[in-house]
């Protein structure tokens, strides 16, 4: 083999012929754009490149002509025959660079997909995430270990302890598990937690977790449907796969509704809805997979209980629905006082400076009392405000104390915070003002009044001018009686305390609102379908002129009778509301009482009714209170909490 070493120098066309060319070493020539040659060298020829054998060896020319001669001078005088000859080839050469152009945009795609997916990897707690580069199946939750992360118990989460009770079971089991497994109960797997959004959902599966002891996986429904088709299915094998390997441990799955709506209800059935029915079915499958004896509780949070697919909420999967809603003025509270207990508050200082003796249990009496005091006045001041909200009421108010740099935040920082959360949020969700409160309140006391005087009203059991997440700015929950039949007396009653609310404000203020707008909706199909197919009308008669407005395009009687229909639906609502204003009139002062009490502490139970108005004059038709709440006690009384409360 013979080797040249050109690693130092620069070859030059004369050494080119002495050592390559005259040694008979050269195979082929390649001229490159018309200055550079590269000798291809005869097979066992090498020279040294960087230290690196290569076949070749290159060297620069001042012109082709020149080269030309030369090349033929010296294999004239080496008598080469002509068909000996070494071969030339001409060639243009683009550089590196433009040889990578036209593929650039496909190699900066890949390396961002690369990037992104390896810094999705290494995101903190990402333990079962995918690795390299192709890991987007893997699952993105979030794991906190319990002795470093999920320090939150129940004791953080304020009020909701109905709620705390019911999830106490999980706790329970998860804590230890052969107690029930002993006895051959199967322990339910799943539990939704569903409410308007800040109500705490995510804390109190958290708190679950951190009560339990246990590892607490946590995804939000809407990261397992990536726009890559069978990404979120592999995601939630991973979860639980990993959830498995942890076990006893709690997975929260958050918006649970971006995967879990209804199947193949969707008008508009593109790709997306088969990516998220195949991640639902997959999570299905899971969670049928799963024995109890794999000690996985899997907590789903939702704002829309009311779109899930049935499938999910069958025995074996999360057949555990825990509704937490907006507090009450009592809850709210609670909250703030959790809260407020992280500041550093001007109510507390001045007792550190003017009580410096006092001893300890006294001091600690007179700071609760403080924060008693402040956190009730906060509370009655943020109707309609869920936990998040009050959270960010107090950490808005720190930050308006800091910005005024004040040493401790004090009172009207809060109430300046109250005032920005309202005016930020108003779009957002539905908070009262309290001039809205008050209308709100005799709106409520009306329907209540009316209820508690008619006869054939269904009972009340709960009125609230909290708003709710369906809409309504107050509601008033009345227990019917599991019946099948309604008289005409109780379609009138109900009538009249539908109009109630109206008619209350008509009475109490010089204008009236759009509250009513719902009642007036009901009162007309009930007046509807007392004429038209219940033959509740003399001038009409017993027949059933209800018609499939789908079907039938004319109607199948005449113009006369249509007119008598609408004639006799005008009169049913306007005797209704004549009773109903006679009703509320005789009663100003009560529904004023009711409407007081309202405002005050936004929930009005049975109770309460019965202390401000004295029992129904009638018999209550329901008898479920009387089986079920024993002699007059408040249906709505907090139950004691359990002991790890
Ligand atoms: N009952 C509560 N007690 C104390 N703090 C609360 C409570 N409810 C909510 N918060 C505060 O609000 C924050 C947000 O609550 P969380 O994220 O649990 O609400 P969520 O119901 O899960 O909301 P979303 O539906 O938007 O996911 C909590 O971190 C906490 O600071």
């Amino acid at each position: 083999m013979s080797q040249t070493d050109s690693n130092h120098e620069e070859l030059s066309f004369q050494d080119f012929v002495t050592n390559y060319l005259e040694r008979g070493l050269v195979r082929k020539l390649n001229v490159i754009n018309k200055f550079a040659v590269e000798a291809e060298l005869v097979s066992g020829a090498v020279s040294l490149h960087g230290g690196q054998p290569v076949p070749k060896v290159v060297f620069t020319i001042g012109s082709i002509e020149y080269f030309e001669d030369e090349l033929n001078k010296v294999q004239d005088r080496l008598n080469i025959p002509l068909n000996e000859r070494i071969p030339v080839v001409y060639e243009e050469r683009t550089s590196w660079l433009s040889y990578l152009m036209p593929i650039l945009p496909t190699m900066l795609l890949i390396g961002g997909l690369y990037y992104l997916t390896t810094r999705r990897v290494q995101a903190p707690g990402g333990r079962g995430s995918g690795s390299g580069p192709f890991g987007f199946g893997k699952s993105t939750a979030k794991l906190f270990n319990q002795e470093t992360d999920v320090k939150i118990k129940f004791k953080d989460v304020a009020g909701c302890d109905e709620s705390k009770e019911e999830i106490m079971e999980f706790v329970k089991f998860l804590q230890d598990p052969q107690k029930y497994e002993k006895l051959g109960a199967k322990i339910p797997r799943g539990a939704i937690l569903s409410g308007p959004p800040g109500t705490g959902k995510t804390l109190l599966a958290k708190a679950t977790a951190g009560e339990a002891g246990v590892p607490f996986l946590s995804v939000s429904g809407s990261e397992f449907v990536e726009m890559f088709v069978g990404v979120g299915a592999s995601r939630v094998r991973d979860l639980f796969k990993t959830a498995r390997e942890m076990a006893p441990a709690i997975i929260f799955v958050d918006e649970i509704d971006a995967i879990g709506k209804e199947r193949g209800g969707g008008k508009f059935g593109g790709g997306g809805n088969d990516e998220r029915e195949a991640t639902l079915n997959q999570l299905l499958v899971e969670m049928d997979g799963f024995s109890s004896s794999d000690h996985i509780v899997v907590i789903a949070g939702t704002n829309r209980p009311d779109v899930l697919d049935k499938a999910l909420l069958r025995p074996g999967r999360f057949d555990r629905h825990i509704s937490i809603d907006v507090p009450d003025v009592e809850g709210r509270k609670e909250i703030f006082k959790v809260h407020l207990a992280k500041l550093k508050l001007k109510a507390i200082e001045d007792i550190n400076i003017n009580e410096k003796s006092i001893d300890f249990d006294k001091y600690q009496a007179m700071k609760d009392s403080k924060i008693e005091n402040l956190a009730g006045r906060l509370a009655a001041l943020t109707p309609g405000f869920a936990g998040a909200d009050i959270a960010n009421v107090c950490n808005e108010g720190a930050l308006i104390a800091a910005r005024e740099d004040s040493p401790s935040v004090e009172t009207y920082h809060f109430e300046q915070a109250i005032e920005r959360v309202i005016a930020g949020l108003e779009k957002k969700s539905r908070m009262l003002t309290l001039e809205e409160k008050k209308t709100v309140s005799y709106h409520e006391a009306g329907h209540a009044i009316c209820g508690w005087y008619l006869e054939f009203a269904d009972p009340l059991v709960k009125v609230s001018i909290i708003p709710r997440g369906q809409g309504a700015l107050g509601y008033a929950q009345y227990l019917p009686k599991d019946q099948y039949l309604t008289s005409k007396e109780q379609y009138n009653h109900q009538m009249i305390m539908a109009l109630g609310g109206r008619v209350s404000e008509e009475l109490h203020f010089d204008t009236v609102t759009s509250g009513a707008s719902d009642d007036f909706k009901k009162v007309t199909q009930m007046a509807q379908s007392m004429i038209l197919k219940l033959g509740m009308s003399e001038r009409l008669g017993k027949i059933n002129y209800d018609e499939d407005s789908e079907r039938t395009i004319h109607h199948l009687y005449s113009e006369e009778t249509a007119q008598i229909i609408d004639e006799e639906v005008k009169r049913l609502i306007d005797e209704a509301y004549q009773k109903c204003h006679d009703l509320l009139s005789s009663k100003l002062d009560l529904v004023d009482k009711v409407a007081k009490e309202l405002y005050k502490k936004e929930v009005l139970t049975r109770e309460d009714m019965i202390r401000l108005c004295g029992p129904r004059p009638f018999p209550d038709r329901n008898d479920a209170f009387d089986k079920y709440i024993k002699g007059g006690e408040d249906p709505f009384k907090k139950r004691k909490p359990t002991d790890q409360v």
